[in-house]
């Protein structure tokens, strides 16, 4: 059976996570955590935890929408790990994305366009590491 389609949002690999990396003009979708949750202050890509069922495709693509107010397409799986922090295990599912609908309309929340070559100077939870250096040096 595929990860996608498992039922299990809370395994043993910890709750599974959605993660849009989403790519426009060489810039990143970034946005800045708040003080309720954790990790806070640190900056993230618009992502979230999966409801029972749900594909972390699905979830992806209904977090991007619900905090950055961007519809986006899944393009390929970035990369995938299981992580402890102290807040518990979380299992992240990192996807490339691009945007579906570019209105041009103003970001929710605090997300913005980041030069992917900016991205080493931001501060990100420590499973993001792998991914910010996929996105900075792709042919590695
Ligand atoms: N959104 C997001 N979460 C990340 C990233 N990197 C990373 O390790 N995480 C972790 O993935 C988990 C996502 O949880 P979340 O709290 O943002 O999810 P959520 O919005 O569904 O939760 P909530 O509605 O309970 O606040 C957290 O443990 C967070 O630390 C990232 O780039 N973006």
């Amino acid at each position: 059976m595929s990860i996608a389609a498992q039922d299990d949002s809370n395994s043993d690999r910890g709750v599974r996570i959605g993660i849009a990396v989403v790519e426009r003009d060489g810039c990143i979708l970034v946005g800045i955590r708040g003080p309720d949750q954790v990790l806070p202050g640190l900056h993230e890509f618009p992502g979230g935890k999966c409801h029972p069922g749900e594909t972390p495709e699905d979830c992806t693509a209904r977090e991007c929408l619900e905090e950055t107010g961007l519809s986006i397409e899944i393009v390929d799986l970035l990369y995938q790990t299981s992580h402890d922090y102290p807040h518990g295990r979380v299992e992240l599912h990192f996807f490339h994305c691009r945007v579906r609908d570019d209105r041009g309309g103003p970001l929710l929340g605090n997300f913005t366009w980041v030069q992917t070559s900016q991205l080493d100077a931001l501060q990100f939870p420590e499973a993001n590491r792998p991914v910010v250096e996929k996105l900075l040096r792709p042919e590695a």
